[in-house]
């Protein structure tokens, strides 16, 4: 029986532990006393371990700045933990509704990296890391490593992205031949009408090259990867660019081949670049067609290589646009010089549909069965010229639908057929030709008088390419064809 009773006695007892302790738990967060305890319970760990201090002083002996001062301060204003400290200052940042925390002089910061508890005192120009002895060799120089990307990341994502064009050498004295400007196209992912799967995996590809350097070291690579961006004009090539410089936060060097002297002169363009830099040569066919041209095919070659030095071909994608690929020598779209083909097709109905979303705001219509069933006809037009056609009467989206449809039938007629890459190719098979990572054997070739005269309409229908300044005659296509 007392046996019995001594166990009901310690079950008892059991419960009640615990329920007090649950009570103490919940009082203690409810008033934040548990950030007191921890503190009182870190200073008595202290008391059992050795740490090691190194002070990061913010001017050396030169009382030139120490730029790890910089970037400590930066990665320290960029933690959580910053919250959790006694005084943190508030200042509004560059953005007006972005608040950014600055830690207050003599407060501490808690951070812990690969287990370990590392902490940062806020002294009068200088900060002071605290580590104990036991952790330091495991984990110091990973962690200043750590402390250096992120820093870095977020000076990046502050400082605002370039676009860097390449002007001509008169002097050629080869000195300063890229001229910057600050990048602020407004073009995302999320902007450009595109098949969301396709588009999911240029970003997943994107996501992973960018995070893929020992991957490529192991490989003995040079770290770059190049894009292929082919399509009819008006197709969104350009926009994608903008959006790819944007989704990883790298400069643009937008690489116009007509002020290049020759194939050295392209080398030093290309040593001249930084790293996380998109260097983009567009209507790349255009100039591989003319007869004669300053930079000789292999010159491009060995520029898309990338093997000039590991120094000027890393961290870089490299991205190149044409019209159509199939005048083009093979040489240029293997593998390892092209490593992504992606297809840029004239419009169809769930792109036209994005458009309108886009454009219009308008997510169905009584009208959209007619738009669709022009699509399956064949009809088609490029993103550009439906999407022009809608700003011009985004004030009456029926009247904007009706002004497509008529677009559709007296433009359109057949081009959809035409539609390079997904559509009928030379042996009228319908083969899609979506490639990322394998380039296409198949290719459409665009048949004869397949587009009807257009003149009529070139008053009408006039796409405006943003690279050329100047618009275009759609006409003029259908003599390139
Ligand atoms: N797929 C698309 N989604 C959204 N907008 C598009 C798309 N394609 C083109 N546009 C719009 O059409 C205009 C021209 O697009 P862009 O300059 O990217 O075409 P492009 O393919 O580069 O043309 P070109 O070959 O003549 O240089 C841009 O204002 C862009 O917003
Ligand atoms: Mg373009």
């Amino acid at each position: 029986m007392t046996i019995l009773y001594n166990l009901f006695f310690l079950l008892f007892s059991l419960l009640v532990t615990c329920i007090l302790l649950f009570l103490l738990r919940v009082v203690l967060i409810k008033t934040g006393l548990i950030y007191i305890v921890k503190k009182k319970w870190r200073s008595i760990e202290d008391c059992f371990h050795v740490y090691q201090f190194f002070k990061v002083p913010e001017f050396n002996e030169g009382m030139q700045r120490n730029q790890l001062y910089h970037k400590v301060l930066v990665y320290l204003n960029s933690l959580t933990f910053i919250e959790d400290s006694d005084f943190t200052n508030l200042f509004t940042g560059k953005k007006p509704n972005e608040i950014v925390l600055h830690l207050d002089p003599n407060q501490i910061i808690e951070d812990d990296f690969l287990g370990a508890k590392i902490s940062w005192i806020n002294e009068d120009k200088t900060l002071v890391l605290k580590i104990r002895k036991a952790d330091k060799r495991r984990v110091l120089r990973p962690y200043l490593q750590h402390i250096h990307s992120v820093s870095d990341e977020f000076d990046d994502k502050k400082r605002g992205l370039k676009l860097y064009v390449n002007v001509v050498d008169h002097q050629g004295d080869r000195k300063e031949r890229w001229r910057s400007v600050p990048f602020t196209h407004p073009s995302s992912f999320e902007t450009i009408a595109m098949e969301s799967d396709l588009k999911n995996k240029v970003k997943s590809d994107l996501y992973s090259f960018a995070k893929a350097k020992q991957y490529y070291h192991r490989l003995g690579r040079v770290w770059k990867r190049s894009y292929l961006l082919y399509g009819p004009s008006g197709t969104g090539k350009s926009s994608f660019i903008a959006a790819m410089a944007n989704f990883l936060s790298y400069d643009v060097y937008d690489l116009d081949l007509s002020k290049v002297s020759d194939d050295s002169d392209l080398k030093f363009l290309l040593l001249q670049t930084t790293t996380k830099s998109l260097v983009v040569i567009e209507d790349l066919d255009r100039y591989l067609s003319e007869k004669s041209t300053a930079v000789s095919l292999p010159g491009i070659l060995s520029f898309m290589d990338g093997i000039l030095s590991s120094s000027c071909g890393e961290e870089r994608i490299m991205v190149f646009t044409m019209n159509r690929k199939d005048h083009v020598d093979p040489a240029i779209l293997r593998p390892g010089r092209i490593d992504v083909h992606i297809h840029f097709p004239l419009c169809n109905f769930t792109a036209f549909k994005t458009l309108a979303n886009s454009y219009l705001g308008l997510k169905d219509h009584k009208l959209f069965p007619q738009v669709e069933e022009i699509f399956q006809k064949g009809a088609s037009l490029s993103p550009a010229e439906i999407g022009e056609l809608m700003i011009a009467n985004r004030n009456s989206p029926s009247r904007a639908l009706k002004t497509v449809i008529n677009a559709l039938q007296t433009d359109g007629d057949g081009r959809g057929a035409l539609n390079l890459g997904r559509g009928s190719c030379e042996n009228g098979s319908r083969k899609p030709v979506e490639e990322i990572g394998e380039p296409s054997g198949v290719f459409c070739k665009e048949g004869a008088n397949a587009v009807k005269e257009l003149k009529k309409l070139y008053g009408f229908l006039r796409v405006k390419s943003c690279r050329k300044s100047q618009s275009f005659d759609l006409n003029s296509r259908q003599n390139e064809g």
